[in-house]
């Protein structure tokens, strides 16, 4: 048993007779409910529950952005069986149950990302109040990891929302706001956050919040709990849940669009289903078995494998090796408002960058600012922005069809047709304008940095920064380094980069860098294949069922591949930077 003088993970504190669960991972920038964790955990909770002086729990996060981001996804890479698996489920199973169960209320006060077996823990709580911004997110995202969640989680999604509802949050993954979760009826109330500029104003808004549970918990206390009252939009939905012929309808469109979507190569959103129809046939005590027998069948896949260490390769992509830029990079001027260009300033103005978008005409400057404006109304008309943010963030943006105000600039993103020349040009002539300080990357596929800065008096400040179309969709981006590339240009590229929302490759300067090179060898079996009396239309068919989003023939015929045959495939290179 954990002595509860010495937590690591977890602090006590008490305010009259509730108890306050901190949660703070140890040398983590989020909470993970990992085997210290937990061992930490129950004894803490089975000591609260023993506690007659002790009326009413809170469970709340100390760490700013993070309530639990799941279970410890190396802790499933270190099981050596599939029984080992089953039983880590049941566990978690067991201890949500007994959360639930517990006569004592117990709230989550939820600041920040409530993901996985974080969620489960959040929906056993028996009142979740969240905080309303944008770092608090609920979500299940176990299927990206092949995984589903196997913590009661598919039940207790099942018992709170509609059958449809359930579907769409566990077999996608995705995360809602705390704003949609309160529609959802998944919280119970939200929490505005204090706006402030002082710096630690996410600490501020954890002790609000924490205040706000406490005077929750005890009128609870107080009034005892009453059951919540479903509406009649609700109690329609539940009545028709009980027609088998509904049910089945539901559960047969939603396997179709996974089959759809997946080509049925992914075992996990399929599991999802089974497990689903075998709660709503048999109920929740084998819905329960179903899901621990469905983790650990999963978890032992090389699916799941896969896509766990495409979770940790994404999280090194997310870093910046190169530490921190010398300076801080507040305006990026972008060279060409193409499709681009335009891309580039649109997933920059949110964040607070100061962006001039440069064209040589005002009808291409008005087109690529089209673009941008028309995106962000979406969102508004979306509700993922509200106009206010809409002002504030156009403001951000500066179209022009001069160079007024290059003077100003950390970094220039050049973006204009794929012609060396032509970016040789632009190079030389912005170097006249921008401060010293500044760097100059260029947006191409293909064409070598070196080459590009051949003419260039500052050729270490000179790099390749590849995105990709649709740039606001896409999170890849390619920084290419040539030889001459300093380091702090790096840095400074990746740090706009991630500011950007980007996940990040960092690649040598060989032709074709890495993305291109590998759509290059694919277009040359492409071209065997053809030769050799394929029809396009059944290769698109073989390389969709084999798991590309797009045939390789369409693909060819989009115009990329006209693109990528003015470059030249070169014999040999290593593209991946050391
Ligand atoms: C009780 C037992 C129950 C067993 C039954 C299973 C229950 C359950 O259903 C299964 C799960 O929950 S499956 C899980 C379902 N949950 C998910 O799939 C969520 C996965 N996590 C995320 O999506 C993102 O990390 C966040 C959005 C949470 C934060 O984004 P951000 O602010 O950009 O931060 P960042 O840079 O991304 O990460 C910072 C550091 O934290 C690390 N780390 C993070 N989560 C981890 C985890 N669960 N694990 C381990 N580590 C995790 C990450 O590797 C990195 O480490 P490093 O050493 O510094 O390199
Ligand atoms: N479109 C894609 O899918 C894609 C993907 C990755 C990389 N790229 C690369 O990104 C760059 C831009 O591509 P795009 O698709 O946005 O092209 P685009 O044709 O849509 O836009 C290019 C823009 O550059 C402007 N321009 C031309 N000369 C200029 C100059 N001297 N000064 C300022 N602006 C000038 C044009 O007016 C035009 O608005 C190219 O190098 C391209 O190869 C494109």
């Amino acid at each position: 048993m954990t002595d509860l003088q010495q937590l690591k993970n977890i602090k006590l504190d008490y305010e009259d007779n509730i108890a306050i669960v901190q949660l703070n991972q140890e040398n983590s920038k989020v909470n993970i409910l990992s085997r210290k964790m937990m061992n930490e955990f129950v004894p803490v909770f089975n000591h609260l529950k023993n506690d007659d002086n002790i009326k009413g729990i809170i469970v709340i996060s100390a760490k700013p952005g993070s309530f639990i981001a799941g279970a410890d996804i190396n802790m499933f890479e270190s099981v050596k069986s599939r029984d080992e698996l089953y039983q880590m489920s049941r566990n978690g199973q067991e201890i949500m149950n007994q959360i639930e169960q517990s006569s004592k209320p117990i709230i989550a006060a939820i600041a920040g990302s409530c993901l996985g077996g974080g969620f489960e823990v959040a929906l056993a709580c028996h009142y979740r109040i969240a905080m309303n911004d944008k770092r608090t997110g609920f979500g299940v995202p176990e299927v990206k990891l092949g995984l589903l969640p196997g913590a009661g989680g598919t039940q207790r999604l099942l018992k709170n929302l509609s059958l449809s509802d359930a579907l769409d949050l566990i077999l996608a993954g995705k995360e809602i706001k705390a704003k949609k979760a309160k529609a959802m009826g998944l919280v119970d109330i939200l929490v505005e956050p204090i706006r402030s500029d002082v710096q630690d104003i996410e600490e501020q808004n954890i002790e609000y919040l924490r205040s706000i549970a406490i005077r929750k918990v005890k009128e609870i206390v107080v009034q005892k709990p009453t059951k919540r009252k479903f509406g009649l939009m609700e109690n329609i939905k539940s009545i028709i849940m009980l027609n088998s012929y509904v049910r089945n309808y539901i559960l047969s469109q939603a396997q179709a669009k996974v089959m759809s979507q997946t080509q049925g190569l992914y075992p996990a959103p399929l599991k999802i289903l089974d497990v689903i129809q075998q709660t709503l046939e048999n109920g929740s005590k084998v819905g329960l078995n179903a899901e621990a027998e469905a983790f650990a069948d999963l978890a032992i896949t090389n699916e799941a494998k896969a896509l766990i260490s495409l979770f940790h390769g994404r999280t090194e992509c997310k870093k910046n090796k190169y530490g921190k830029p010398e300076r801080e990079i507040k305006t990026i001027a972008i060279i060409g408002a193409g499709a681009i260009g335009a891309g580039i300033a649109h997933v920059s103005i949110d964040k607070d960058f100061q962006v001039i978008l440069y064209d040589t005409t005002s009808s291409a400057l008005y087109h690529g600012q089209s673009q941008i404006i028309k995106s962000y109304q979406n969102y508004i008309k979306r509700n993922r922005i509200t106009s206010t943010e809409y002002s504030r963030i156009l403001s951000n943006l500066n179209c022009q069809t001069t160079f007024d105000n290059l003077e100003k600039c950390d970094i220039i993103i050049e973006s204009v047709f794929e012609d060396l020349k032509l970016k040789q040009n632009i190079l030389n002539e912005l170097e006249q304008y921008i401060p010293e300080h500044c760097i100059f990357a260029s947006n191409t596929y293909i064409l070598s940095i070196h080459q590009i800065a051949a003419n260039s008096r500052r050729p270490h400040k000179v790099i390749g920064m590849h995105y990709f179309s649709p740039v606001d969709k896409v999170e890849l981006l390619e920084i290419i380094r040539a030889k001459q590339t300093s380091d702090n240009t790096i840095c400074t590229a990746v740090s706009v980069g991630l500011k950007q929302g980007k996940i990040i490759i960092i690649v040598n300067d060989s032709p074709g860098f890495y993305t291109t090179r590998l759509l290059i060898f694919s277009f040359i079996e492409l071209f065997y294949l053809l030769q050799e009396g394929l029809l396009p239309n059944d290769i698109d068919k073989a390389t969709k069922k084999f798991g590309f989003h797009i045939g390789l023939a369409i693909l060819l015929d989009s115009g990329v591949a006209s693109r990528v045959a003015i470059g030249q495939l070169p014999p040999k290179s290593n593209s991946i930077a050391t």
